[in-house]
């Protein structure tokens, strides 16, 4: 059996996406997402499930942060859940002052926090399921949850399918220490993070690179390096997998072309796109041209 550490504690959204991702394997809560992505890196684990990308909230920064930094991981799969919330309080509270949950969940319910808890504060903590703990402690009054947290915590439903944007998705990756590849299935992603030179037009050259290739992009995120105000990597995501000559002369083009470049993945798409190509940037295209070049190299045609 493997061992798949997520980010917890027990209850979590995560945990519902690393049950779906690796089922029947044994789950290891994290605290949190560095904690789960080291589990991988030391061998505690065999793989780590993390959120990565919200369709209201956008990209879950500790993730991208935690997948540039240290030993490099990839992902070799992902699911999307619909994630809507609980709200959850000790038995028998009258007044709820604080409303805990992790900052994508309160993000999600705002409007809903302000028209039916009116007055209450927000408090962020590591995760929805944490949220549940604390308020199970007595620290906070209530916790915007998971559905599933309840059959974890001891406390009382105050309402549910609660959430400001009706079939907010958010997109789970399983990620592994790099190995084998899941083989190409013809609607992938593939993610990297890329840290372009400083001078102008180099992230416009670096996506031109993409473009010219006819590859579609599924997303862009800056993130600051940390070391130099002003100084960004850029994490990218788009349709194809590596093993394919169209992605692979995309990838050798930005090796050429960027300080830095991060392989983060190819893997089977969960949110059922289909792949557009261009026309002259099928797989096709790419290895007759190479095959065309190699033959003229030959004198063997003009
Ligand atoms: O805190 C959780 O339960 C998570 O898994 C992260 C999260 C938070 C809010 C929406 C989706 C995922």
């Amino acid at each position: 059996m493997s061992r798949i550490a997520y980010f917890g504690p027990q209850g979590t959204f995560t945990e519902q996406a690393a049950r779906r991702l690796a089922p029947g394997e044994e789950l290891i809560p994290a605290e949190t997402i560095p904690a789960a992505l080291a589990a991988v890196r030391s061998g505690a684990a065999d793989a780590a499930c993390v959120p990565i990308e919200n369709s209201v909230e956008g990209a879950v920064t500790a993730t991208l942060d935690s997948l540039s930094e240290a030993e490099p991981v990839v992902a070799v799969a992902e699911v999307l859940l619909p994630v809507h919330f609980s709200v959850l309080t000790r038995p028998g509270i009258t007044e709820i002052r604080t409303v805990a949950s992790h900052p994508h969940a309160l993000a999600q319910v705002r409007h809903w926090v302000e028209a039916n808890l009116p007055g209450a504060r927000p408090v962020a903590t590591s995760s929805t399921a944490a949220a549940a703990v604390a308020v199970d402690a007595g620290e906070f009054d209530a916790a915007v949850t998971a559905p599933v947290a309840v059959e974890h915590y001891p406390l009382e439903v105050r309402a549910t399918e609660v959430a400001d944007v009706r079939d907010a998705k958010t997109r789970f990756i399983l990620v592994r220490t790099p190995g084998e590849l899941p083989e190409p299935t013809g609607a992938d992603r593939t993610s990297i993070v890329a840290a372009a030179t400083n001078r102008t037009g180099a992230l416009a050259e670096l996506l031109t690179e993409l473009a010219v290739r006819g590859i579609n992009l599924t997303k862009l995120d800056a993130r600051p390096t940390r070391n130099n105000f002003g100084e960004y990597r850029f994490f990218i995501d788009f349709e194809g997998h590596v093993a394919e000559p169209r992605i692979g002369d995309a990838l050798a083009a930005l090796r050429r072309r960027c300080r830095n470049v991060r392989f983060l993945g190819s893997h089977p798409r969960a949110d059922n796109g289909t792949t557009e190509i261009e026309p002259g940037a099928a797989n096709e295209d790419f290895t007759d041209a190479i095959g065309w070049v190699e033959s003229v190299r030959k004198g063997a045609q003009a």
